[in-house]
């Protein structure tokens, strides 16, 4: 047995190796990134309070929160450039070391090329940093350049190139060194249609190759398409963590009706259902645990003819914005549990 400063060893048996954390016992060596009561001030700024979320392997975790949030933050210190006031960021159970940090592919959202160089002399350059020998460095630049469609421009210097060409070659430069973790912070943003396909894509190919995958976007469509979970994070915290599906399940159950005749106000009084929005004949109704659906048929047709009725629950676009903007008014009233999955 073994003690550390953040875990106990208690089992060491070929690549099954498990930890005694906080009193329980959890299987270390599985290719997880974990990010563990992670806090960071700047001054009098609190920009992480207890941030605790974990990447797994084969995973593509969407990162999502509001301007000033906290999620660059995070991302840094889970690379190791920015240093965390408290708390531990491990991947595959061990608190990360500088020999792994090498290893995990960063894109940072202010884009960190240099301008005056080579695409091809830069991307080699950095794929050596990571650790890769030359003839290595050189097949990575060719397959990566190619696959992301920027091949013919390795002669160019960057500042030559568009923005999203750029941002091409700077996620190229994410993956030349075959990265054990992908950390990308606002990778999809400013890409053109046809470049987020294949982003998407390379994302993609990487989580079916077991990397945890990890990004941050303000694109909540694309987040709600690509990610296995997703963690919405507001004022430094992760307020709610799981699968989309989890996270639209614990979303209040809606009922959008279409009934012409209807007043204003015409469900106003019925137990347990809030008006939530009104467009013309249309009615988008939030139903409490408990409320009756059927009530609100009755009370609908009672009006007249009913032309829609259907159950529906938020999108990924109306969480954010219930966990994000109403519980940034009213503190305290977030409506997911924290870390749900
Ligand atoms: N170097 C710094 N000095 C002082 N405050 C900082 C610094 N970097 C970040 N902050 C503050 O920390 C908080 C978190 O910022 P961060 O950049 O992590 O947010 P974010 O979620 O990435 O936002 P965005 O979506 O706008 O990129 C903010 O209040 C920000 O103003």
């Amino acid at each position: 047995m073994k003690t550390t400063a953040n875990s106990i060893w208690v089992a060491e048996a070929g690549v099954d190796r498990y930890l005694e954390r906080r009193g329980k016992l959890v299987q270390v060596g599985d290719g997880r990134l974990e990010i563990d009561g992670v806090s960071k001030r700047y001054g009098d700024v609190v920009a992480l309070e207890s941030m605790t979320f974990e990447v797994r392997a084969g995973e593509l975790f969407g990162f999502v929160g509001s301007n000033g949030a906290g999620k660059t933050t995070t991302m840094r210190i889970a690379l190791g450039v920015l240093a965390a006031d408290s708390g531990v960021v491990r991947y595959d159970g061990v608190p990360l070391t500088l020999r792994t940090r090498r290893r995990i592919g960063y894109m940072p959202e202010e884009r960190g090329l240099y301008p005056r160089m080579r695409v091809g002399e830069q991307l080699v350059y950095l794929a050596q940093l990571h650790g890769m020998g030359l003839p290595a460095a050189r097949r990575a630049v060719a397959r990566w350049t190619e696959r992301l469609g920027v091949s013919s421009r390795l002669d160019d210097e960057v500042q030559k190139l568009s923005l999203g060409n750029q941002q091409r070659v700077q996620l190229a430069a994410a993956l030349v060194h075959d990265p054990v973790v992908l950390i990308l912070d606002e990778s999809f943003s400013g890409l053109d249609p046809v470049a987020v396909d294949v982003m998407s894509e390379v994302l993609r190919e990487r989580r079916a190759a077991g990397v945890p995958v990890m990004f941050s976007s303000h694109q909540l469509d694309l987040v709600e398409r690509l990610c296995d979970r997703v963690g919405i994070v507001r004022a430094g915290r992760m307020v709610a963590c799981g699968s989309v599906d989890e996270l639209r399940a614990g979303g209040d159950l809606q009922v959008v009706v279409d009934a012409p005749a209807a007043p204003p106000g015409w469900a106003d009084g019925i137990p347990g259902v809030v008006v939530r929005h009104r467009d013309g004949p249309r009615t988008v109704l939030g139903l409490t645990a408990g409320a009756d659906d059927q009530a609100v048929l009755r009370a609908a047709l009672a009006t007249g003819p009913v032309r829609e009725f259907r159950r529906r629950r938020p999108s990924l676009t109306e969480l954010f914005r219930n966990v994000v903007v109403q519980a940034g008014q009213q503190p305290g009233s977030g409506a997911f549990p924290e870390n749900a999955a």
